[in-house]
């Protein structure tokens, strides 16, 4: 379960100061798949950057299960993204002189567990995406949803308890879009994995169980989970 209180965060200093987040609180359940919509600039990103610890906050807290974000130094902080999260971006993010197989296994080699075991993992994960017969490709042989298809087993391939994406459709065709959409809500219900998502696309906030709703640094609606919102497309 995430757990969100209060968030404050600011970017800039002096004049240049925006107040990207003001007093946001929410909280998601384990397994849940949310959306995050809202206008350009009403602060998804920087929402998303500060729960996945890749932003710190100003005040307030933030907890995943029993772990407080907000809390934890820069060591235990990579140490539990690397172990508890996923990241899946517009731009992919893949490494181009490695291949799906290798860019899979990169997380799990980053913490520190042997190439045998990363192997493993990542062969899996390619497999449940589809990709099991793309191994060897490098990501200038693959399509952008083939890409985003091996960013996502690079983020499930760890078996987190979460993933962020962050419009994870943006950069593909409505075709490609529909199926990475698809693939997210099967692995959601399969791996029981919380899957968290920044889109502006309307059809991709239909696919998942709750719509977070950002206005100018605050949380305008989607904050209480409605019983029977489960929408699954
Ligand atoms: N590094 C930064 N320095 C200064 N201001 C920033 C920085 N990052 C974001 N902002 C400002 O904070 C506010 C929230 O930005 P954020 O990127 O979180 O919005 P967003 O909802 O994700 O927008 P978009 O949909 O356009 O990506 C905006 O006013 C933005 O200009």
């Amino acid at each position: 379960m995430i757990t969100v209180q209060q968030l404050c965060k600011t970017h800039g200093v002096g004049n240049a100061a925006v107040k990207a987040l003001k007093d946001v609180s929410f909280s998601i359940e384990r397994g849940e798949m949310v959306s995050i919509m809202g206008a350009s600039g009403s602060g998804k990103t920087t929402l998303l950057q500060v729960l996945s610890g890749i932003d710190r906050i100003d005040s307030g807290e933030i907890w995943i299960d029993n772990t407080p974000i907000h809390g934890l130094n820069d060591k235990k902080l990579s140490e539990f993204r690397l172990k508890h999260m996923g990241f899946i971006f517009q731009a992919y993010h893949l490494i181009p002189v490695l291949s799906a197989l290798e860019n899979a296994m990169v997380p799990i080699l980053a913490r520190g567990e042997s190439k045998k075991t990363a192997k493993e993992k990542a062969e899996s994960a390619l497999q449940q995406v589809g990709l099991g017969d793309k191994l060897d490709r490098l990501p200038s042989e693959l399509s952008g949803g083939q890409n985003q298809r091996v960013a996502i087993a690079r983020a499930i391939a760890g078996q987190p308890s979460v993933i962020w994406a962050d419009e994870p459709t943006g950069a593909l065709d409505t075709e490609s879009s529909a199926q990475i959409i698809g693939l997210l809500g099967m692995l959601n219900q399969t791996l029981n994995t919380t899957i968290v998502i920044v889109t502006h696309d309307p059809n991709v906030a239909k696919a998942t169980m709750r719509t977070i709703v950002m206005s100018n640094g605050r949380v305008t609606g989607g904050v209480e989970k409605e019983v029977g919102a489960f929408r699954h497309a």
